[in-house]
């Protein structure tokens, strides 16, 4: 058995997916997508390493889910290949693209246990219907539908990707450099996600989880005597504002660490640090929005936020309904989705002394239920 890495090519923009959701992010029960892929792989015992390559945002949230080695991805799959063959120290290298989320044991062993001096080993799968090209009628049975995953000699691989040209499998590059390949028979249920409708092709996936998650939130801000005050994304009548870096609204950002809360993301601090200039002064609606796309690409639906503001002033009564269709409209929710709730403390601690406001945040999220739509 050779001594064998696993890269993983999870670094796509799923353009072609059409959805605010990016494949690698559906969910298989609680798993991500290429969680679910690599986690399945690495079971195999088959690999001495698995390195995975994804967006450097996406990178930061997949570090919650394994101890994978994860390469930042490039514009294009040979840049982000190119990246990650940076990490690969043994002399052959299974190359799969995560899309291909149903690769079984037997089709794996039967590429990898292969006994053949090729430079590379390609799965490819017959074509059955007539093939017109460019006009022309060809011969289908010189027509090859190539599949991953690949096994490639690491030095040829990499010497072949020593080019400009721009190939779509490892295979193209390594025969255009004069390496060799080897082809063998593929499987059907190898099939790459690339549309929505490939979701029905694939066999070996179950359905997301049902499990609500909640997070929660809560922040503080002192009053300023000057400055603009927002809540929930709402301009406040007042003639004080908030201590804050940002503009200060104290709602959004108690909003803010529940959909980080519930999601597992962490927290407002880490993802907009407050020395970090880029935030001085910034409307925190632009923040929340930043986060909200996240939690859409990372295959949640928010199913409802709660919100409490504690403030002795400003009288929050008159902008409720304001701030609950400002945050709903922000995250594409219904409006009876967003409840937002205020009380005073009876004077007490530094609320009541009219120091500052704080607020606590609960939000729910479920996985977006790709099923559905397939
Ligand atoms: C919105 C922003 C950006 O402009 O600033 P403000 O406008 O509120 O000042 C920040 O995201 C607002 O982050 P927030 O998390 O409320 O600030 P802090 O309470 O100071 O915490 C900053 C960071 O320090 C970390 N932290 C905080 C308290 C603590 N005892 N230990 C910590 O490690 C938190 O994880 C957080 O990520």
């Amino acid at each position: 058995m050779r001594d064998l890495t696993l890269v993983l090519l999870s670094a796509g923009s799923s353009s072609r997916f059409e959805l605010d959701i990016k494949k690698q992010w559906l969910r298989i029960g609680h798993d991500p997508l290429w969680y679910f892929v690599a986690n399945k792989l690495q079971k195999t015992g088959f690999f001495s390493k698995i390195i995975i390559s994804s967006s450097k945002e996406d990178i930061e949230f997949m570090k919650n889910y394994g101890n994978f080695t994860y390469a930042e991805g490039g514009d294009t799959r040979q840049q982000s290949l190119k990246n990650s063959l940076k990490f690969v120290e043994t002399d052959y290298v299974l190359v799969s693209d995560i899309a291909r989320s149903c690769i079984d044991n037997s089709f794996l062993n039967k590429i990898i246990s292969l006994s053949s001096d090729a430079d590379c080993i390609v799965p490819y799968l017959p074509v059955n219907d007539t093939i017109v090209y460019d006009n022309d009628t060809i011969d289908r049975n010189k027509v090859k539908r190539i599949q991953t995953p690949q096994l490639s000699k690491t030095s040829s691989l990499r010497s072949a990707l020593n080019t400009d040209k721009e190939f779509t499998d490892e295979s193209s590059a390594i025969i255009d450099s004069g390496g060799t390949r080897e082809f063998i028979q593929g499987d059907e249920a190898a099939h790459k996600i690339t549309y929505i409708g490939d979701l029905n092709k694939i066999p070996c996936l179950e359905a997301p989880s049902n499990d609500t998650l909640s997070g929660n939130g809560f922040d503080v801000h002192a009053f300023d005597d000057k400055g603009e005050m927002y809540l929930g994304g709402v301009k406040i009548d007042s003639d004080f504002g908030f201590k804050a870096h940002s503009d200060g609204d104290v709602v959004i950002h108690a909003l803010i660490d529940a959909l980080l809360g519930a999601s597992g993301m962490g927290d407002i601090g880490m993802m907009f640090p407050d020395n970090d200039d880029k935030y001085k002064g910034i409307d925190s609606k632009e923040l929340l929005k930043l986060v909200v796309k996240k939690i859409y690409s990372y295959g949640f639906i928010i199913v409802n936020v709660d919100i409490t503001i504690a403030a002795q002033k400003p009288r929050i009564g008159k902008y409720k309904m304001q701030i609950r269709e400002t945050l709903a409209k922000i995250l594409h929710c219904e409006m009876q989705r967003v409840n937002v709730k205020a009380t005073t403390t009876e004077k007490l601690g530094f609320i009541g002394r009219a120091e500052g406001v704080g607020v606590i945040a609960n939000a729910n999220l479920k996985y977006f239920d790709w099923q559905k739509i397939k």
